[in-house]
């Protein structure tokens, strides 16, 4: 016999990718488990399902930076008097991505690439060894949200949150709404789509100078590189990545700050006209900034 859950939880977390980069992203997950009744007439309580797989997908995947461990362009270092992880990433075009984080900061995946096939394989082997004795099995089904307007990946930290979005590399899927006199304007969510198709969001106060960097790895152009680094209540973060990837705004990048950043900067493109921006964090929550 089988139970399912659909919509169990939305992860939001980046990773590397060898032809994109550094890639936000939001997956539904959707679960199945197979099994035995036990002594409650049950596969398991829906309530202990949710929250146990929820409390395991937040442990092990969400508001992390999932790295393909068989790419050969990876390399982790562990530094040994600390909790501090080092990763290089080389993708295809040549171009470096380096963070030195707190352990915790990290998912590593054994597989050459991040798919929904090798992240469901990670979290299925994961949460197997936690499933009760009459739960023989479970299948997790991860998908994009179904979006039928224009769309962008964004990656970012938030160094003021004392939860898991101070982690400097989670990220988001994330709609885009521009509103021009009261008519959606697919011309402008489309230029936003494009803009912050694969985007690193950076803000200004968090840039540090490549000689600051506390990491090992070197780069050979420094200058087509940012460095940015803060110290959180997790521990120390910092990031190298290619300035073609990044957009730097003067503010925080909380989804607030972000919905006003696109307002301002589509003021500039749309004029006179009314407008209201309506920025998406992942899956059905966000900011709404307007006149
Ligand atoms: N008002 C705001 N609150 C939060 C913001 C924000 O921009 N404005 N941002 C974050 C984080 O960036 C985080 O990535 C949001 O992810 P979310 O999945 O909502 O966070 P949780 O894991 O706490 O929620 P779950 O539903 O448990 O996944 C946080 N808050």
């Amino acid at each position: 016999m089988q139970l399912f859950v659909n919509d169990l939880t939305v992860m939001d977390f980046s990773y590397l990718c060898p032809r994109r980069g550094m890639v936000g992203e939001s997956w539904i997950v959707d679960v199945i488990l197979d099994g035995n009744l036990n002594d409650e007439s049950m596969i398991q309580d829906f309530g202990k399902v949710k929250k146990n797989l929820k409390k395991l997908i937040d442990e092990y995947v969400d508001h992390k930076l999932l790295v393909p461990l068989d790419y050969t362009g990876s390399t982790v270092t562990h530094r040994s008097q600390d909790e501090q992880v080092e990763v290089r990433f080389e993708s295809d075009d040549n171009k470096i991505i380096q963070l030195f984080c707190p352990a915790e900061a990290y998912a590593f995946v054994y597989a050459a690439e991040v798919t929904m096939a090798s992240v469901g394989n990670y979290l299925r082997e994961v949460i197997a060894t936690h499933l009760p004795d009459n739960v023989a099995n479970i299948d997790l089904k991860l998908r994009p949200e179904q979006i039928l307007t224009p769309f962008y990946h964004y990656t970012h930290g938030l160094k003021k949150h004392d939860g898991n979005c101070q982690r400097i590399a989670h990220g988001h899927r994330s709609k885009i709404g521009i509103i021009i006199d009261g008519q959606d304007c697919l011309e402008s969510q489309q230029y936003w789509a494009q803009r912050w198709q694969d985007i690193y969001i950076i803000s200004t106060e968090d840039l540090i100078e490549y000689s600051q960097l506390q990491a090992s790895g070197t780069v050979e152009n420094p200058d087509e590189y940012y460095c940015c680094a803060y110290e959180s209540s997790q521990g120390y973060f910092e990031l190298v990545i290619p300035r073609s990837a990044c957009e730097v705004i003067e503010t925080d990048s909380t989804v607030e700050c972000l919905a006003q950043y696109v307002y301002n900067e589509q003021k500039k493109r749309s004029g006179n006209s009314s407008l209201q921006v309506m920025a998406y964090e992942g899956v059905g929550k966000g900011a709404i900034v307007g006149d």
